[in-house]
Formats: structure tokens, C-alpha cells, sequence
């Protein structure tokens, strides 16, 4: 992975946070921050796509689905109150325990 691929992630996740904040009319990540049922199943409808295109699709449909995806995961993180920052804290604590 190229180095500091990951720092437009910070700017998405204070986007994300204002939109909560403000819930602004028209936006579509407000839309999903006022209805938690719709952001989990448009997380997994996203999922399921991006399978689609990890089983057949080119790698430039993967990519994009896998935006889908994860856009929409942070949306679903930030109504419990996580972030990225938590799953990478997860992610950082189990490569802990293979070092260890
Ligand atoms: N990164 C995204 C982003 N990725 C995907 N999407 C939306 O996620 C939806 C994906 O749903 P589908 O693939 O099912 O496509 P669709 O048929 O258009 O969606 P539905 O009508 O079925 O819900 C589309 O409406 C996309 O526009 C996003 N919507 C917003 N953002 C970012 O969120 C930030 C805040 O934007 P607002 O949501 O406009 O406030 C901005 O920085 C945006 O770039």
C-alpha cells in the first residue's frame, strides 16, 4: 500500500461527524444518520456488491464498490459513537497478540 493513501479517510470521517452534527436537508450521509435501519442495510447491500465484483468483476469495479462499502461503514460506525480509529486500535491490538 503506498504511504499516506489513508489520510483523505480523516477528512471523510469530520465530514461524516458535521453531518451528524447538523444533519443538514439534502444531504444523503444525514439521510442515513436520521434512519440507523437504512444505514445497516445499504451497508449490506454495498457488501454484497462489492463480493459480486471480488467473485467476477475487473478490479476497477472492486475499487469502487469497496468505496461504496466503506463510506458506508463509517457512516454505520459513527452512529455508535466508533470511527476508523477504533478498528484500526482492533486491528493494532490482534497484531499484538501474533507478535507476541
Ligand atoms: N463518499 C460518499 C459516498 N459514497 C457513496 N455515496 C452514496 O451512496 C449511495 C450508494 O447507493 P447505491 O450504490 O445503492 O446507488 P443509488 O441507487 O444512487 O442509491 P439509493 O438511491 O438506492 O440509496 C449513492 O447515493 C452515493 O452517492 C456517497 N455519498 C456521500 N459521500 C461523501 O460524503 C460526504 C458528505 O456528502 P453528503 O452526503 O452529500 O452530505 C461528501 O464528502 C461525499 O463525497
Amino acid at each position: 500500500m503506498s504511504s499516506g493513501c489513508l489520510g483523505f479517510l480523516e477528512e471523510l470521517d469530520r465530514v461524516i461527524e458535521q453531518r451528524a452534527r447538523e444533519l443538514p436537508e439534502g444531504s444523503y450521509t444525514a439521510k442515513l444518520l436520521r434512519d440507523p435501519a437504512l444505514a445497516a442495510r445499504k451497508l449490506g447491500e454495498e457488501a454484497a456488491e462489492a463480493m459480486v465484483e471480488a467473485l467476477a468483476g475487473t478490479r476497477e469495479r472492486l475499487v469502487e464498490e469497496a468505496a461504496d462499502l466503506l463510506y458506508h461503514l463509517m457512516v454505520v460506525l459513527r452512529l455508535r459513537g466508533a470511527s476508523l480509529c477504533d478498528v484500526a486500535r482492533a486491528l493494532e491490538a490482534r497484531a499484538g497478540w501474533r507478535r507476541g
